[in-house]
């Protein structure tokens, strides 16, 4: 997908993760956010437009994505065990994460 589905993607499904009381539908969002993360490290973004793909600004770019992926699955983890409060403080990384991100590349 191009590179704003897949955010537009990420923003959906996080509104889910930080809103909803079950754990099943915590875990299936956060599945789509990691599906969606690993295929944005295909694209490039506009702000590294010309650059190539082992450059060190795409290197940096696709090391934010899978700093996000690593911490979608520490949340994950805590959903699938049903224990929505602590996986609740963890997703506040996730926005966390893109501010760091969005600053950088967006
Ligand atoms: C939960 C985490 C994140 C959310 C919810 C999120 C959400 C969004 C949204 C809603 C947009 C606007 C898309 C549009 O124009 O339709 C966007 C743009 C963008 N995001 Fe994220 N984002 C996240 C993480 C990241 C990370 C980790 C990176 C980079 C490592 C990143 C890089 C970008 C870039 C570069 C754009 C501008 C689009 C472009 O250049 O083509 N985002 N993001």
């Amino acid at each position: 997908l191009p590179l704003e589905q897949d955010m537009d993607i990420l923003g959906v499904e996080l509104a889910t993760v930080q809103s909803t009381d079950s754990g099943p539908e915590m875990h299936q969002a956060l599945q789509k956010m990691q599906a969606a993360a690993e295929d944005a490290k295909k694209s490039a973004p506009y702000t590294l437009q010309g650059q190539a793909p082992d450059s060190s600004g795409m290197k940096d770019y696709r090391a934010g994505l899978d700093q996000l992926i690593t911490q979608i699955v520490v949340v994950d983890k805590l959903a699938v065990l049903n224990k929505l409060p602590e996986a609740r403080t963890e997703a506040k990384k996730l926005a966390e994460i893109r501010n760091q991100n969005h600053k950088k590349f967006r």
